[in-house]
């Protein structure tokens, strides 16, 4: 049985809850709990109870406490790693008072338009907060709230993003990082700070808000009493300020501001995201110029429909997701959820190019097609905004490094080498954000620097794929139908 200090690293994402136990010494996993959630509504609509996450997460450490055969009094610190952008309302006793908004609720859509245009475009809000408001922005959702229900707003005595809501529940204190903070649209990246013109210009009070720690590795806190005891673990514990969940897979991968852009990350999850950390602060319309948790940045780009959407077909097609072939003539555009990127809220997904011969499962291996050119024409986007031309051979030859629940996934991880040409990088740790956020413990607990902690445990090691020939006809026909559908995608 293990005597050295352990870490929890969690990671409360769209669909699950996963804490891993985590050697501190040497990074070592040694288990890790996982709990499902529910997430409910549609035509837009996309909540979750914040008590969810709460009884999510007690689940997952219970289940690492067992598995890992850990004696809880080596438990030495906690982070949150959580799904950015969703809006927690909470009332004066901390209760929430409606379930959260998540970031891929797109009834905000029309609020984030209307603030796009409230302050003088686009240009002006990258230039303070890094970002464009989007229907996934908190901003948006809190105008949408206050709009379409107004009672809720009233009632409303803190507002919180999914990490800072359980890390309150953890620690007593009100606390955020900078990297989740730069997902509101109320934070500066700019400044550091939140922005007060923003604030007066969606109605919010600066103290509804948490203070914003100076990285995801601050310790806020410590385990208080009533946590303690729900968890299982000793009282007193570190707390660290956590962060958002992409912000947390670059902690795990070892990989602080410098040198990221040449190996950019792509995440597969109900998300599919595409990040590379920089030094440079981001500031361009086409990505979301987040922070990172260690002080340096992270631009970004997000797509609605990832894997849920993928499995989503599977399913519609009666196929298991791994049974899927080359879609052949067959585009699918899997826009389920509306889409992010490009910034289509009111898009629903698209078929064409049947034929009498057309198979379900060519029908299934269009939709992963789909899927995965919208996220790399985001990378690509992503590349360019960063000053690199993702055309250059040096840059077409760089690895990818695939992460999230999909880069397990045969079929996912063929289908964005044949569509990247590129080499690929699949991480040994299926839970990079929960070793991220584990890091930021550690680092919390000790004082160390997260990023050279979690190198040192190794996050990023990795199988290489080498690169096959790029499927460029696919591409072609999957991007051409993209941009002769967008104009029918832009309404409902
Ligand atoms: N072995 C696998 N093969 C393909 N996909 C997988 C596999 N395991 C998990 N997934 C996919 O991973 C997704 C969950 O990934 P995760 O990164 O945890 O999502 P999220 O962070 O959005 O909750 C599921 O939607 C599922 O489709
Ligand atoms: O909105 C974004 C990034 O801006 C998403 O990436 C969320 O952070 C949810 O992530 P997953 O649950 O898909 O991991």
């Amino acid at each position: 049985m293990p005597t050295q200090a352990v870490v929890i690293g969690v990671d409360s994402s769209t669909q699950s809850t996963k804490a891993a136990f985590i050697e501190a010494a040497t990074g070592r996993t040694l288990a890790v709990g996982r709990a499902a959630h529910q997430v409910s509504g549609d035509h837009g609509a996309r909540e979750t109870d914040p008590e969810v996450w709460w009884n999510a997460l007690r689940e997952a450490v219970a289940i690492g406490l067992r598995e890992s055969g850990v004696s809880a009094s080596a438990v030495t610190g906690i982070a949150v790693a959580g799904q950015q952008h969703g809006l927690v309302v909470l009332d004066s006793s901390g209760r929430p008072v409606r379930p959260a908004l998540l970031w891929n609720d797109t009834r905000s859509a029309p609020q984030a338009a209307a603030l796009t245009e409230a302050l003088g475009g686009p240009e002006a809000w990258t230039a303070r907060t890094g970002s464009v408001p989007v229907a996934s922005m908190t901003a948006a959702k809190w105008q949408w709230l206050r709009e379409n229900e107004p009672r809720a707003a009233k009632a409303t005595a803190a507002v919180r993003l999914p990490h800072d809501f359980l890390t309150e529940r953890l620690s007593g204190s009100a606390a955020t990082d900078p990297g989740d903070a730069s997902g509101t649209c109320w934070y500066s990246t700019a400044t550091g700070a939140y922005d007060p013109r923003l604030l007066e210009l969606v109605g919010l009070e600066a103290d509804l808000l948490p203070e914003v720690a100076e990285t995801g590795a601050t310790r806020v806190g410590s385990l208080i009493d009533a946590a303690a005891e729900d968890l299982g673990l000793p009282t007193g514990i570190a707390v660290a300020a956590g962060t958002g969940d992409n912000m947390a897979a670059a902690v795990g991968l070892g990989l602080g501001g410098a040198g990221l852009l040449d190996h950019p990350a792509l995440s597969l999850g109900t998300s599919g995201t595409v990040f590379a950390a920089t030094r440079t602060r981001p500031a361009s319309p086409v990505l979301a110029g987040f922070a990172a948790a260690d002080g340096t940045y992270l631009p970004l780009a997000c797509t609605l429909n990832c894997t849920q959407a993928v499995d989503r077909i599977a399913s519609l097609l009666g196929l298991s997701r791994d049974t899927a072939e080359a879609g052949g003539e067959v585009v699918l555009l899997p826009y389920l959820d509306g889409e992010r990127t490009p910034d289509l809220p009111a898009a629903s997904g698209l078929l064409t190019g049947l034929r009498h011969t057309t198979s379900r499962q060519q029908i299934l291996g269009a939709a992963y097609e789909g899927a995965v050119v919208t996220v790399l024409r985001a990378l690509d986007e992503v590349l360019r905004a960063c000053g690199t031309d993702p055309a250059d051979a040096d840059v077409a030859s760089r690895p990818l490094r695939l992460v999230g629940g999909g880069a397990r996934g045969r079929y996912w991880v063929e289908t964005v080498r044949r569509l990247s040409g590129r080499p690929l990088l699949i991480p040994e740790s299926d839970e990079l954000v929960a070793v991220g956020a584990a890091a930021l413990a550690a680092a919390a607990a000790s004082g160390e620097d997260p990023v050279a902690l979690a190198s040192r445990w190794q996050g990023g090691r990795a199988a290489h794929l080498p690169p096959v020939k790029r499927d460029m006809e696919t591409w072609e026909r999957v991007s051409e139908v993209l941009e002769r559908a967008t104009p029918t995608l832009l309404t409902r």
